[in-house]
This record gives structure tokens, C-alpha cells and sequence, in this order.
């Protein structure tokens, strides 16, 4: 697409979000989870979004990704409004430049691996066969080309883990959102998930966004936001060698 990031600072900015508020249910029961957050991500970074449980990370997280709307404030994504964009068009934009990794990871039980993983292409118009080819390498890339042809419920939990990372990176979108994506995943393949997020993130006009409680993987991010009772209370810049410590 041809939308630029623009610039703010010394930085391009992929993702600019002011003044976000989001509540729940109405009247008497009426919750505010979203109390005016700010938040940014630059062009070629892994920022992370830490903060207690409750706090709104994971709102947060569907608001940038367009799969909810806030009651107040605006969401730039790669230059583009989405919060002025009628749904239609904010599906067809996230389709086409976001990969959103779930919590609950949102396979589809009846289809196997690779037909998992061939889905985003599959909406973009690309061949069955194409697509399949195309799920599979990137399957191979988080350790699971041999399992291609399983389907969800013969796989641990880790391993569903990695086919929902291998469905959200098989388009190549630009921005990569993530909640708690190395949460089901030992040591080992949450360094490899790492891996590859960073050598996606490193790439000029892409960014990942990742929602974690994982402290192992806190070195591997170039800022980390703290979130508490619906605000940004503190970004940090990550010094690689001393990776902050979070208790929650
Ligand atoms: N669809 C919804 N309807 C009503 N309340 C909701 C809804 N989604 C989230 N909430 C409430 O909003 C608050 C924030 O939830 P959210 O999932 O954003 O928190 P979180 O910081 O991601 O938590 P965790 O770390 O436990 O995943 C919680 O109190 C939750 O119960």
C-alpha cells in the first residue's frame, strides 16, 4: 500500500494511538477499561505491553488491530486513520497489513496445519496451491514443517501456538500484534518465535506489538510500555544486556 508512516521526532512511527477510551456494558455496570491511552510504535521495532491482569492490554491490543472500536480518541496505522474507516474498509486494511496473534489462538479445528496457515492468503486471491505451498515453508520456519498435515486437536498446545504465529506472518503484513504469543511455549520455541519476530520487526516499515508476561523474552524488545488500570503509565527503551524486571 502506499501510505508512509509519518514522522515524529527522530522516528517514523508505525502506530500512533491518543487518547483511547473503551468501556464495557452500560448504566449501573458500566466499566471503564480504557481511561485516555497514548501510545506509539516505531517503524522497525518490537515494543512490548506489559502491565497487570485487567489493566486493558488485551483491548488495547483490538482496538489498534481494528477488531474493536474505541468510544473516544484516534488510531493512526501506518499513516492511515483507521478509526475513521467504515468496517468494511478496516477489515480489507487489516486483512491486508495486520497479523493479529490470539490468546486463544482461533484455529480453525476442521482444517488441517497448512489450510490453517494458507487462510489470509487465501482471502487475498492467491491460489490454493500457492497458498499451501507458502503455509508450509513458513511452517517449517517455527518448527513444524513436518506436521503440516495435522489438525489442531492432534497438536499440544505449544505447537497450536506456533501454527496460529505461522498463520499471522504468512502474508507478510506490515504490523504484527500479538497477545502473549510465548506463553504456551517452552524455552526453546519461544526463542525461536522470538527470532523470527525480530528479523521481521528489523525490516524498514514493518513492526510487531507484543502483549506478554513472559520476562524471558523481555530482551528481545527495543521498548516496553507499562500499562496499569487503563493507561500508559511509563515506556522504556530496552537496554539488551539488562532487560528490565516486571513484577505483576
Ligand atoms: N467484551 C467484554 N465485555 C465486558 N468486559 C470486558 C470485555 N472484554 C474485556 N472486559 C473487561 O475489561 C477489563 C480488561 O480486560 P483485558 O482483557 O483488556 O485485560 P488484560 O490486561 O489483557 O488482562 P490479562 O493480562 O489477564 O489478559 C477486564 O476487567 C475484563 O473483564
Amino acid at each position: 500500500m502506499s501510505d508512509t508512516p509519518p514522522n515524529r521526532g527522530d522516528h517514523k512511527i508505525a502506530v500512533h494511538a491518543k487518547g483511547i477510551v473503551k468501556s464495557f456494558g452500560d448504566g449501573g455496570s458500566k466499566l471503564t477499561v480504557l481511561k485516555g491511552v497514548d501510545f506509539d510504535a516505531r517503524d522497525g521495532e518490537i515494543m512490548m505491553l506489559v502491565g497487570p491482569s485487567g489493566c486493558g492490554k488485551t483491548t488495547l491490543l483490538s482496538i489498534l488491530a481494528g477488531t474493536l472500536r474505541a468510544e473516544q480518541g484516534s488510531i493512526e496505522v501506518f499513516g492511515r486513520q483507521i478509526d475513521k474507516l467504515s468496517n468494511g474498509v478496516v477489515t480489507k486494511f487489516r486483512a491486508e497489513n495486520i497479523g493479529f496473534i490470539f490468546q486463544s489462538f482461533n484455529l480453525i479445528p476442521t482444517l488441517n496445519c497448512a489450510e490453517n496457515v494458507s487462510v489470509p492468503l487465501l482471502i487475498q486471491g492467491v491460489s490454493p496451491r500457492k497458498a499451501e505451498a507458502k503455509a508450509r515453508e513458513v511452517l517449517a520456519q517455527v518448527g513444524l514443517g513436518e506436521r503440516w498435515k495435522h489438525r489442531p486437536n492432534q497438536l499440544s498446545g505449544g505447537q497450536q501456538q506456533r501454527v496460529a504465529i505461522a498463520r499471522a506472518l504468512v502474508h507478510e503484513p506490515r504490523l504484527i500484534i500479538c497477545d502473549e504469543p510465548t506463553a504456551a511455549l517452552d524455552a526453546k520455541n519461544g526463542a525461536l518465535v522470538m527470532d523470527l519476530f525480530e528479523k521481521i520487526a528489523r525490516v524498514p516499515g514493518r513492526c510487531v506489538i507484543i502483549v506478554t508476561h513472559d520476562n524471558r523474552i523481555f530482551s528481545h524488545a527495543d521498548r516496553i510500555a507499562q500499562m496499569d488500570d487503563g493507561k500508559i503509565v511509563e515506556v522504556h527503551d530496552v537496554d539488551r544486556a539488562e532487560p528490565p524486571v516486571f513484577h505483576h
